[in-house]
This record gives C-alpha cells, sequence and structure tokens, in this order.
C-alpha cells in the first residue's frame, strides 16, 4: 500500500504517533511526500494535483482522502479495504495539501474516503488514515484492538 501525501511531515509527535500505527500494518504502508505547490490557490492546487497523478501508478486503485465522500463506518471500511486489495491493483491513498485535491485528481480516484465533514490538518489525517486502516485490520482479524460496543 501507498501514501501519496503533499507536505513534508517533520519529527515530532505528530511522526510518532503515524509511526506508532504505520509499523503496525500489514502489507506495509509506504509514503511519498509531494512538495507543496506554489502560486494562487488555483495554481497550487493544479501543481500539486499534477504531482499527485504523476506519483500514482497507471493501474493503482487509487482513493482520495477528501471531505466530500460517503461516510463509513470503521467496519465498512473494513469490507471496503478488503475488496480494494483483493482487486489485484497497487493500493494508493492520497491526502491533499492546503488548497484540496484539483478536479482531474478527484475524477481520477476510484474511491472518497471521508473522515467526516469536519476540515482536518493535513498532518492529522495521515495519522487518522493509519490507525483507521490498522482497525479495519483488527476488524478483519477479530482483533480485540477494535470493540465495537454500539447498540444492536
Ligand atoms: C487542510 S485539508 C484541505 C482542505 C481544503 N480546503 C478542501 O476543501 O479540501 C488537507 C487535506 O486533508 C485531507 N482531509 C482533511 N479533512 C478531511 C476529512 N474530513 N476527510 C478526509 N480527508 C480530509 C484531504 O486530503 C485534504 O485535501
Amino acid at each position: 500500500m501507498r501514501l501519496l501525501a503533499v507536505g513534508k511531515m517533520r519529527r515530532g509527535p505528530e511522526q510518532e504517533l503515524f509511526e506508532r500505527y504505520r509499523t503496525r500494518l500489514s502489507p506495509k504502508l509506504t509514503v511519498t511526500e509531494l512538495p507543496q505547490g506554489r502560486g494562487s490557490a488555483g495554481e497550487i492546487k493544479r501543481r500539486e494535483g499534477e504531482a499527485l497523478l504523476a506519483a500514482c501508478p497507471d493501474d493503482a486503485l487509487l482513493v482520495a482522502l477528501d471531505m466530500g465522500g460517503p461516510v463509513r463506518s470503521s467496519e465498512k471500511l473494513a469490507v471496503d479495504l478488503e475488496r480494494w486489495r483483493a482487486s489485484g491493483r497497487p493500493l494508493c491513498f492520497a491526502i491533499g495539501g492546503a488548497e484540496g485535491f484539483d478536479q482531474p485528481v478527484l475524477s481520477r480516484a476510484d474511491a472518497v474516503l471521508t473522515l467526516g465533514p469536519l476540515t482536518w490538518p493535513h498532518m492529522l489525517v495521515r495519522i487518522l488514515l493509519a490507525e483507521q486502516i490498522y482497525r479495519a485490520q483488527a476488524i478483519a482479524t477479530g482483533h480485540p484492538y477494535h470493540r465495537s460496543g454500539r447498540p444492536g
């Protein structure tokens, strides 16, 4: 699995937390960091979008992290992750920069993964994504890390 992410994560508590989850994942999640775009908001989005699409293999199943996607439970994400991996295509997640994704990235994406309607800082999104993939793996294997606790 690959993560294409705009921006550079510096050493510190965010990186430590991200690594805590990332290193528990199987298969491994490798990270490709892309430079933040320059110029107007439109130029930033276009440049970052071009870099994201250039880094994404043609045959990859691209999952764009964006507020605009359908809301999923962690259990549903576990099912979708299994389905995405069973496709046999390399799985690529993408996290945008401060301006979000350019339309061509969203058009190329095979799926959109939302972490809810709130806007999260992109470095926290890396942590949340790694934790949710780890949780999805715990759900798939029946590991007690995940406890549903929901009625019904
Ligand atoms: C600071 S946000 C960008 C916000 C931008 N103004 C927009 O409207 O998309 C940076 C990146 O974090 C990710 N992100 C932020 N909040 C998210 C959420 N609730 N669900 C999924 N991804 C999110 C997206 O990949 C987004 O491109």
